[in-house]
C-alpha cells in the first residue's frame, strides 16, 4: 500500500542560471495540511508546478500516489488552484462550477461544492462581474469540484480582505477535516500558523525547516522577556541588562517617571531570568513569551543568509588565494 501522497527526491529545477528548486527532498503523508512558506522567489510555485506535472525536474524525481503526477491527475485524485490562468468569463458561477463537476472523473454535486466554497450567494452572478476575492473563491470551488485525495493551492487568499480570508480558511480546514491532504503555498505566516499542521519553509529553492509551527518557532529559539524596573526598588545600570546571559536585543523605555519598561529578546529565557535576579534587580510583572512564526522565520532565513554570505566570502578568498598562488608560480617559472 502506498502511504505517500507525494514525494520529491533530490529534485532540482533551474531556469537558465536561476536555481528555482535546489535539492528538494520531501514526503507528504495522507491527511496532512501542509503550508509551503517562503518569501518571493523562494521556489514555491515551481515546486507546485513540478508536483502537478506542469514542469519536469532537471534532477531527481517527483511522484504522486507512488506514480507519475500526470497519472494521478488523470485519475481525478488531485484538485489545484493556481495563480495563473483566467476563468471562463461569459458564464454564471454556477454554470462554471457545474462544468467542473461534470468533467471531473470523481465529480461532486454542484450544490455541495458551492456551499463548501461559500459562494452560493453569488452563484447566479456572471464570472466577469466578480471582485478579485470572489474570483479566488470560485477558483477554490473548481479545485474541490471532485472528490480529490489531494488539494494543491498556490497563494489562495491573495486579493482577499481579512474577514473573507478567515472564512476561506474555514473552507480549507473543512477539506482537511474531510480527510483530504491539503498543500498550500503562502506568504502569510498567520495563515500557516492557524491552518497547517505542518509548515515547510522554502528559501532560495531549499527546504530550510519542516515541522509544526510550534517546532519552527522553538527552532528559532528566541523568547521575549518583558518587565518593569521601578526606581523605588533601587537603581540599575543599563549595561547590567546588556550583559545578562542569552540577551540578543534590549529595549528600555521610560514612559512613566520612575518606571522603566524593559524588553529583552533572548536565546535562553531561563538563564536571562536567573541573571536578572542574580544581578539584584527586582523585576515587576515579569512576562516570558515565545516569538511568533514571523520572527522565527526571519531568524532562520537571516541565519542562512549570514552562512551563505560567509561561505561566499570564504570561496572568494580561496579563489583570490589560488590566483595569488598561480601568479607566484608564474613568477617562479620566469
Ligand atoms: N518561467 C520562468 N523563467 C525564468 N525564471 C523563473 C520562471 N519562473 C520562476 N522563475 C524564477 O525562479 C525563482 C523561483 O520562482 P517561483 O515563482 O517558483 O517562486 P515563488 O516562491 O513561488 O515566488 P512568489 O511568491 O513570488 O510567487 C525566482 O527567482 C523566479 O524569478
Amino acid at each position: 500500500m502506498v502511504t505517500e501522497v507525494a514525494a520529491f527526491r533530490g529534485v532540482g529545477k533551474s531556469y537558465g542560471r536561476v536555481r528555482a528548486v535546489d535539492g528538494l527532498d520531501l514526503v507528504l503523508r495522507p491527511g496532512e495540511t501542509v503550508a509551503l512558506l517562503g518569501p518571493n522567489g523562494a521556489g514555491k510555485s515551481t515546486s507546485l508546478d513540478l508536483l502537478l506535472g506542469l514542469r519536469e525536474p532537471d534532477r531527481g524525481s517527483v511522484t504522486l500516489f507512488g506514480g507519475a503526477p500526470r497519472a494521478a491527475i488523470e485519475d481525478g485524485r488531485v484538485g489545484a488552484m493556481l495563480q495563473s490562468g483566467g476563468l471562463m468569463s461569459d458564464v454564471k458561477v454556477r454554470e462554471l462550477v457545474q462544468l467542473a463537476c461534470d468533467v471531473h472523473p470523481r465529480g461532486r454535486s454542484v450544490t455541495e461544492v458551492l456551499t463548501d466554497a461559500g459562494i452560493t450567494e453569488f452563484a447566479e452572478r456572471r464570472v466577469d462581474k466578480l471582485s478579485g476575492g470572489q474570483e479566488q473563491r470560485v477558483r477554490f470551488a473548481l479545485a474541490i469540484a471532485g472528490d480529490n485525495d489531494l488539494i494543491v493551492l498556490d497563494e489562495p487568499t491573495t486579493g482577499m480582505d481579512v474577514s473573507v480570508r478567515q472564512s476561506f480558511w474555514a473552507s480549507m480546514r473543512a477539506q482537511a477535516d474531510a480527510g483530504r491532504t491539503v498543500l498550500f503555498a503562502t506568504h502569510y505566516l498567520e495563515e500557516a500558523d492557524s491552518i497547517a499542521d505542518r509548515v515547510l519553509v522554502l528559501h532560495r529553492g531549499r527546504l530550510i525547516a519542516d515541522g509544526s509551527s510550534a517546532e519552527i518557532k522553538a527552532r528559532a529559539g528566541a523568547r521575549r522577556i518583558a518587565f518593569e524596573l521601578h526606581d523605588a526598588d533601587g537603581g540599575f545600570e543599563e549595561s547590567v541588562l546588556r550583559t545578562l546571559p542569552g540577551v540578543q536585543s534590549l529595549d528600555v523605555t521610560a514612559r512613566v517617571p520612575g518606571v522603566r519598561t524593559v524588553r529583552i529578546r533572548t536565546a535562553d529565557a531561563d538563564a536571562t531570568a536567573a541573571g536578572i535576579y542574580r544581578a539584584g534587580l527586582y523585576p515587576r510583572g515579569l512576562e516570558v513569551a515565545g516569538v511568533g512564526l514571523e520572527q522565527a522565520f526571519l531568524t532562520i532565513t537571516g541565519e542562512l543568509d549570514r552562512q551563505d554570505g560567509a561561505r561566499r566570502a570564504d570561496e572568494q578568498s580561496a579563489d583570490e588565494q589560488s590566483t595569488d598562488e598561480r601568479s607566484a608560480d608564474k613568477e617562479s617559472v620566469r
